[in-house]
């Protein structure tokens, strides 16, 4: 009969030594060039079963590999490599992360007006009475917490809003079109690329934002307007067009657009948005045929077309917010040590660029437990801060090498800088100062990846200015669907005057919460910043340690502020000297 072999093994066998000269060649023929030709003989598998019937099980605790460790010598060297931890793919989180986007933005076209007359019983001439046409919706963009991604943008590459209905006889004007709100993460910069007039010739005339021009950069807010949704309404609003613009009927969306947006659109969303901020205004209605009554002409048989759809490409680009930023070479246990201070899940592998999304970690500094608020008061949150594991630089990253520097993009905004070092590479200090170079090259905006580089220089220059009106917002709401209602709601997020914080809902755990809003962040360089030097469990790292601890010394004696340069050695792997690292994070952060 011939033998049959259990095709995965049960979780709880899972292996961790073997006898490779049994099993190599089974799994792995190429190691073994001799045996790889021949089939196992049913006397070769029987042995092969017999082997992973003696195999060391898995431990399931950390306890549990020490256990095993001490039991002889011998296993102990075998088990030294495969010690590592053996997380379960289901922990590890699957949602996709888009950080750069750009979309086309198409507005509603303006409903017709209409020609029409009235007409009953005993009046043969009839005046006239056809309706405007609807305006059409228009395109917003609102940031919110709870968005983590702008993966669900990537699906759409094209946002329309609804056209605006025709006008009917009996006066009964167009119903206007729907708007659409487009919910970004709070940390999104907004980028106008291009705007087309609805006949598709690109606009002209158009000042770009330039960094190059200080003057403009300074009262950039004096004389550049967002429109919050009630204020863009009003600018749209039918008497606000006829008192202020009576032309614009006749001259159409683009007009429209250049009397709400003057210049290219430049928004950093870096704090929730109170109410949605108007990116394309819906095209003007036509006009029915009552308007075009005159002394000399009772009976018009013309009304005007609607206007269409103007169009506007952007570029998103989303900046993560965490205070602190962990950086390190690709491979230094940075996501271990994630894992190691808070409950996030973030992949860890012993092979480089295990990570290749940020993961954002919360920890919580007081871990009281808050009596439940009282009917009608709201619950508090606990003091807690975030720290962002990106995924590894390497030397040259710059010029594009490894995954690019790009993703120093989410820490751009921390408050500060957590280098990571392996202490069981040959020159951590030399490492220390390759991160630093990196770091100095993203800051300079110098990237290999040409498109990249300027918006950068230009967003890194430009971040950090203030918004206007940041009150209100809608968390864990879909990305973007028709908003029929005219008024924002407020119900989700309110701005707290008196101590100056966001109280908002979450809707899972039913709880609200309250959070300060952010402050500005420092530039990259000047972020305040320590090391944490990791993998201090393995043997021959105090050497490199005290090296580390001298080169740090060093530069304390260079900056001259007396401010001492963290360095903490811990050991991720085994959770061990991480309580000081939370700690000297919390005295960074203030809450020491
Ligand atoms: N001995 C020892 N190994 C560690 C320690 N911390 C992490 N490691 C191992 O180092 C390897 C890399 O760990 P990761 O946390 O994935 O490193 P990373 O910096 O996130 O790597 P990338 O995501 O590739 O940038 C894994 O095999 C870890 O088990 C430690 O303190 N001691
Ligand atoms: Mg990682």
């Amino acid at each position: 009969m011939p033998l049959r072999l259990p095709r995965v093994l049960p979780q709880s066998h899972r292996i961790w030594t073997v006898q490779l000269n049994t099993w190599t060649p089974f799994l792995y023929p190429f190691l073994s060039p001799g045996v790889a030709a021949r089939p196992l003989t049913p006397a070769q598998s029987l042995l092969w079963c017999r082997t992973l019937s003696t195999t060391i099980e898995q431990p399931e605790s950390r306890n549990d590999i020490n256990l095993v460790q001490s039991q002889s010598a011998e296993e102990a060297v075998e088990l030294v490599s495969v010690q590592q931890p053996q997380h379960p793919h289901a922990e590890y989180s699957t949602v996709p992360f888009v950080d750069m986007q750009e979309l086309t933005l198409i507005a509603g076209s303006g409903g017709n007006g209409c020609v029409s007359f009235l007409r009953e019983k005993f009046i043969p001439y009839g005046p006239a009475n056809g309706g405007n046409g609807g305006s059409g919706g228009s395109i917003y963009v609102q940031a919110v917490y709870g968005e983590t991604s702008l993966h669900k943008l990537s699906r759409e590459g094209t946002v329309r809003a609804k056209p605006g209905r025709n006008g009917k006889g009996s006066s009964i004007n167009g119903k206007r079109g729907d708007d659409v709100i487009i919910r970004v993460p709070v940390g999104t910069v907004v980028r106008e690329i291009s705007r087309w007039d609805p006949v598709g010739e690109e606009l002209e005339g158009l000042q770009d934002e330039n960094v190059d021009d200080e003057s403009k950069q300074h009262n950039h807010h004096d004389r550049w307007v967002h429109y919050p949704r009630s204020a863009a309404e009003n600018v749209m609003s039918e008497n606000f067009m006829a008192t202020k613009y009576p032309k614009t009927h006749h001259l159409g969306a683009s007009t429209m657009l250049g009397i709400t947006h003057p210049r290219k659109v430049y928004l950093d969303l870096s704090k929730p948005t109170m109410e949605p901020v108007l990116l394309v205004p819906g095209a003007p209605g036509g006009l029915g045929n009552p308007n075009f009554v005159t002394d000399g002409r009772r009976r018009p048989k013309f009304a005007t077309k609607g206007g269409k759809g103007i169009r506007m490409k952007l570029q998103l680009e989303l900046k993560i917010l965490a205070d602190i930023g962990l950086v390190g070479l690709p491979n230094a246990g940075k996501s271990s040590f994630l894992r190691a201070i808070s409950r996030r899940k973030a992949r860890v592998g012993e092979w480089a660029f295990t990570t290749l999304a940020p993961n954002i970690g919360t920890i919580v500094v007081d871990e009281r437990h808050l009596p439940p608020p009282k009917p009608g008061e709201m619950q508090k949150r606990l003091p807690r801060f975030t720290i962002a594991d990106i995924p590894g630089l390497i030397a040259d990253a710059h010029l594009n090498k490894g995954l690019g520097h790009g993703f120093l993009r989410h820490i751009e905004r921390a408050k500060a800088l957590c280098f990571v070092i392996d202490l069981s590479r040959e020159d951590p200090v030399e490492d220390l100062k390759g991160l630093w170079r990196e770091i100095k090259a993203y800051e300079q905006g110098f990237s290999g990846d040409e498109g990249g580089s300027s918006v950068r220089g230009m967003m890194s220059e430009m971040s950090g200015e203030k918004h206007s009106d940041d009150r209100f917002i809608e968390p864990m709401a879909e990305t973007h669907e028709p908003k029929r209602r005219r008024t924002p709601t407020t119900t989700h997020i309110r701005f707290n005057e008196e101590d100056g914080t966001f109280e908002y809902f979450e809707p899972e755990s039913g709880f609200v919460f309250s959070q300060k809003p952010r402050e500005e962040a420092p530039r990259m360089t000047s972020k305040r910043w320590f090391v944490i030097a990791n993998k201090a469990d393995l043997p021959d790292t105090e050497g490199k340690f005290v090296a580390l601890q001298r080169h740090l010394e060093a530069e304390k004696e260079k900056r001259g502020d007396g401010e001492d340069i963290g360095l903490i050695p811990i050991s991720a792997l085994k959770q061990e000297g991480v309580e000081s690292a939370i700690d000297w994070m919390k005295s960074i952060l203030g809450f020491l």
